[in-house]
């Protein structure tokens, strides 16, 4: 038996040993000189002591089921190094969790109780902790649950209650509470007892939009638009206000401070939000692949993912506003106002006050506005009132162009506005149409004269009537738009209401024009928008080689800024208008080398990037550009084919493929890089979906739900492509680019889970200059961009936890699912102040692999 085991073993001469590399040797000899560091893994990481962040201050050794302290004792846990650290990322992990919970605040509502719970269900599931009342909202399905507490450690208490407890399975979010007054008394304060009628009734009218929303999932700033102005949640008559804020502090936060220590406070503020991408993603980054050098790195930064190089002022610090959107109400003293809302509807409800002290605002525009109000205050016709949803005068928006070639010159601004726009959103529904009409004419009599007596006169280029009949306080794409004739029209004569297609201002960004629609996306900030695009041009090391992507493009600024820096660009914009103020800007500036394509980037970004992409050839065999295309920015230049957006779609499946791509493929960038069917070009359908996509910007629950469930990604991305009136050029004709470049300016939400995907996972974009107005948001796509992926992604499960996780949590789980690619690395960041006197900020970001 012994004998036949031994003639079994193979000679030890035998037995190949594989070469050890060199990085493997060093290891081993590592590993030799300390064993301990072999199995240790660090408590907070989960991964090997070596490559966390503790260095020496790393305690555990979890090779073993049990924590034990470093063999060599070289861990001290008293020493100072390893006190901060421990504490800090702890607190900064409680920090993180309890990000929406102000403990400050004692009223809170909870959102998401089962529909038949009582007080008495709610006080039992809270174990007696804080005075509850429970209100149910039939209408909208939902029971919400009013809580007072005593003190913050009770807030805590219940905090952790609902995180370890789930009613039914469902995850009961807490928002802040704040009361506001049904009754019809202006002027009374109701007391801050206890919770009552009045407390339940705080949230009973929120939004629709936010209503079935937990805080958590919501953005920060729900109540505001795009570009951070306050948003147009017009608000009852009724509304009175319990938190005396003025509209000052409302609207411009930060304007009682100077001007270079808003600054210091924007930039302290990003500092931490940035620290957040680099922690998340080395929580993210799985156990079994090292971290990427930039988290290592960090360390060296104070936990910073790259460096934040400063904050860039704004040109122009008061009134730089070029449009401002005035909501139409009731002031505490219960006059009729256009102004701004004191509030927003996850704060309760408020009053609308007169845009007095916001330097933000141009005196152009708060001129009009009281021109507005003063028509307002003799009109017929009533001002929409929220909580009974009608009334027909709903916003009065202002937006201003400014003339050509003109530097403005300190804060003297409104001297350069040549133009003006207002627009004027009503509900018709119910009104008599023959009062509406006398009303208009009436109200474009007083708007004229009103600009015409003002001194210095006012200039008013046209105005656009808005004729949005939903209850949301956002107006669809497709809501019926008619201009007003200036001219004045006799009493008894019939309004000719002409569809406002040709309504447009001007406005100027480096001496190019853009002729802008009034629904079309413009930066509010003119002058600093300016700064804002130059600087994402230098970073993205633009050439004559460069094919740039410029997503979400709106009326394709950036994109037209920057083509005589590049090849050739391709913008991408959901607002159909946006695009075709983009078109015609390229025509009135003489630009050649822009196509500029309609749709949600999630829909439209995987067939671009093929068609453009996968036929790159080889580097160094592109064609010579200038002679070949003639596609160079600049009047004249060559080819306009590429602007035609009226030519039919060609079968991308049967063009040719031409050479081989050189990017290397890999499985998961072949998933999104769809082939589509004929078939599939549904010409009305894509239409259809067009027209209804930009009313939905803030939509997050559509992403959070698609993003955790990557079963329908590429069903989605391949049913949705949209080619409406888009040309697919002969592919032997298409330029090749060798430098493939991404400039993203998404809405305040971020950029769609498939885009994330698809800019992750196609190899032959290696740059990407990622500009947001929402540093959250910018932090949590950099996440996913950012973190390294297992060989095998983990299943997405479809979580339905989503709704109670943090905008990082959710990413760090995105991550996770995202197919194995190679990882960006943030490499700079700055910040450029476009709104001054507010929280908010412009950051830019690049990200390079
Ligand atoms: C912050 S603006 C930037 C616009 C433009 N880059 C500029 O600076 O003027 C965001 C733009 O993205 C558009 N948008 C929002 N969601 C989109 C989506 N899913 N796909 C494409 N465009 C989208 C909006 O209509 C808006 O024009």
């Amino acid at each position: 038996m012994g004998e036949a085991m031994e003639a079994e073993t193979p000679a030890t001469e035998e037995i190949q040993a594989p070469a050890e590399t060199k990085e493997a040797s060093e290891k081993r000899k590592r590993e030799e000189e300390n064993p301990w560091r072999k199995t240790s893994l660090c408590s907070y990481f989960r991964r090997a002591a070596g490559s966390c962040s503790h260095g020496d201050a790393c305690r555990y050794a979890h090779g073993e089921e049990e924590l034990r302290p470093r063999p060599d004792n070289s861990w001290d846990p008293t020493s100072e190094r390893a006190k901060k650290l421990l504490k800090t990322e702890a607190a900064e992990d409680e920090e993180e969790e309890d990000k929406d919970v102000d403990f400050a605040t004692m009223e809170k509502c909870l959102v998401g109780l089962p529909r038949k719970w009582t007080s008495d269900s709610l006080k039992s599931f809270l174990d007696g902790n804080g005075i509850v009342c429970v209100s149910s909202k039939k209408k909208k399905g939902m029971t919400v649950g009013f809580v007072r507490f005593a003190d913050p450690e009770q807030i805590r208490t219940a905090v952790e209650i609902l995180k370890e407890k789930t009613s039914g399975g469902k995850q009961i979010k807490v928002a802040d509470a704040i009361r506001r007054c049904q009754g019809k008394k202006p002027g009374k304060e109701y007391p801050l007892g206890q919770i009552d009628e009045q407390l339940c009734q705080t949230q009973s009218i929120i939004d629709d939009s936010t209503s079935s929303m937990p805080s958590s999932v919501v953005d920060d700033d729900a109540g505001e638009n795009d570009d951070g102005s306050a948003h147009n949640n017009s608000l009852p008559a009724e509304g009175l206000i319990s938190k005396a804020r003025s509209v000052r502090d409302v609207v411009t936060p930060l304007a009682y401070m100077p001007y270079n220590e808003q600054l210091e406070h924007k930039k302290n503020s990003l500092l931490q939000t940035l620290k957040r991408l680099t922690r998340n993603a080395r929580k993210a980054c799985p156990d079994s692949i090292s971290l990427p050098e930039w988290i290592l790195k960090s360390r060296d930064i104070g936990g910073l993912p790259c460096k934040l190089e400063g904050i860039i002022e704004s040109p122009l610090i008061n009134g730089y506003r070029n449009k401002c959107e005035f909501s139409v109400g009731y002031s505490s003293q219960g006059k009729c106002t256009v102004g701004f809302m004191l509030g927003n509807f996850r704060e309760g409800i408020t009053a609308v006050e007169e845009p007095i002290n916001c330097p933000n605002v141009s005196e152009i525009s708060c001129k009009f506005a009281l021109i507005f109000q003063e028509f307002l205050e003799s009109s017929v016709l009533p001002v929409w009132n929220r909580i009974e949803n009608h009334g027909f005068w709903r916003q009065f928006t202002v937006r201003e162009g400014r003339s050509p070639s003109q530097v403005a010159v300190a804060d003297n601004l409104d001297n350069q506005i040549a133009e003006v726009m207002l627009i004027i959103q009503v509900c018709s529904s119910d009104v008599d149409e023959k009062i509406m009409q006398s009303e208009f004419k009436r109200m474009v009599q007083v708007l004229v004269r009103g600009a015409a007596t003002s001194s210095p006169t006012l200039p008013l280029t046209t105005v656009v009537v808005q004729d949005h009949k939903g209850i949301s306080n956002v107006a669809p794409a497709d809501c019926p738009m008619f201009v007003l004739p200036l001219a004045e029209v006799e009493e008894h004569s019939c309004l000719e209401k002409v569809p406002a297609t040709e309504a447009r201002i001007n406005d100027y960004i480096n001496n190019l024009q853009f002729c802008l629609s009034p629904t079309a996306f413009f930066q509010v900030n003119t002058l600093a928008a300016e700064k804002l695009y130059s600087l994402a041009g230098d970073w993205a090391d633009l050439n004559s080689d460069t094919l740039l992507f410029d997503i979400c493009c709106g009326t394709g600024t950036i994109g037209l800024t920057l083509a005589h820096r590049v090849g050739m660009v391709v913008g991408i914009e959901m607002n159909s208008s946006a695009v075709s103020d983009a078109n015609r800007n390229a025509e009135i500036n003489g630009i050649t080398n822009c196509r500029f394509v309609c749709g949600k980037a999630e829909d439209v970004i995987g067939s671009l990037l093929k068609e453009y992409l996968d036929e790159l050839q080889p580097h160094g065999t592109s064609s010579d550009l200038s002679t070949t295309n003639g596609m160079v920015g600049g009047k004249g230049d060559g080819n306009t084919e590429e602007n035609d957006t009226t030519t039919t779609v060609t079968d991308i499946t049967t063009s040719d493929t031409g050479p081989e791509n050189d990017c290397p493929k890999d499985k998961d960038s072949e998933q999104i890089q769809l082939l589509v069917p004929e078939q599939q070009f549904d010409e009305k359908s894509n239409v259809q979906e067009i027209s209804k996509g930009n009313s939905n910007d803030n939509n997050v629950s559509g992403f959070l739900e698609s993003s955790l469930d990557s079963s329908g990604f590429e069903e989605k991305a391949q049913e949705k492509v949209d080619f409406d009136k888009q040309k697919v050029t002969d592919s032997a004709l298409r330029p090749q680019f060798k430098n493939i470049v991404a400039i993203v300016d998404p809405p305040r939400v971020g950029l769609h889970p498939i885009v994330m995907k698809t800019i992750r996972t196609h190899h032959c974009l290696r740059r990407l200059v990622y500009i947001s107005c929402n540093p959250e948001s910018l932090v949590a796509n950099a996440i996913e961009l950012c973190t390294p992926t297992a060989d095998k992604p983990e299943k997405s499960k479809g979580n339905k936890r989503w709704r109670s996780m943090s905008n990082a949590g959710l990413a760090r789980q995105r991550a996770k699912s995202m197919p194995n690619s190679e990882p960006f690395q943030p490499v700079r960041a700055v910040a450029v102040d476009l709104f001054p006197h507010t929280q908010h900020c412009e950051m830019v970001m690049l990200l390079e692999r």
